[in-house]
């Protein structure tokens, strides 16, 4: 299934390409950094920073979004989001920002347009509550944490 998102471009994003798939089959689409061309975002060591977007969308009913780091980012610079996976519910309607943290040792510097993490659309399910005197037994029961072994 593939869904259609209604988009607004906010006035400072003027000029960025909508997020995008950069390949055929990739589950994320680029988000990119909507700070202004003659003000770079410097993050420092062990800062974090939210990042506009630009966008607002409007996710359909059944689907989340989910803001996610870019591996390369990570990897090379100890840049993640700090809360990741971000959360953009259906009913959501503000702008999109990015929540980053730099792990690295070095100042990152976050430029117009650059493609600071990524956007995965998901199918997600509502719950409710049934509330019951005991639960259903299983053979993992109540083991957890490391119960079936490390390796
Ligand atoms: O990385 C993120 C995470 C969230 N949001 C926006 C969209 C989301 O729908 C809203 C609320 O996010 P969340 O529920 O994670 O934050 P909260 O602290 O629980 O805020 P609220 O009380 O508004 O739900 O903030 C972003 O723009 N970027
Ligand atoms: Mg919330």
């Amino acid at each position: 299934m593939t869904p259609t998102i209604p988009v607004t471009r906010l006035p400072h994003a003027e000029g960025i390409p909508l997020p995008a798939y950069e390949t055929a089959l990739a589950a994320g689409m680029d988000l990119r950094a909507a700070v202004p061309e003659h003000e770079p975002m410097m993050l420092k060591p062990m800062a974090r920073t939210m990042v506009p977007t630009g966008l607002s969308f409007a996710v359909p009913a059944g689907f989340e979004a989910q803001v996610r780091p870019r591996s390369g980012l990570a990897a090379k610079a100890g840049i993640t989001c700090l809360n990741t996976p971000g959360t953009i519910d259906a009913d959501y309607r503000g702008e999109v920002k990015v929540i980053l943290i730099n792990l690295g040792e070095e100042d990152f510097i976050i430029r117009r347009g650059d493609r600071i993490a990524q956007l995965v659309i998901a199918p997600v399910a509502q719950a409710s509550w049934r509330e019951v005197a005991s639960l259903e037994e299983t053979a993992r029961g109540a083991g957890g944490f490391g119960s079936t072994g490390a390796a």
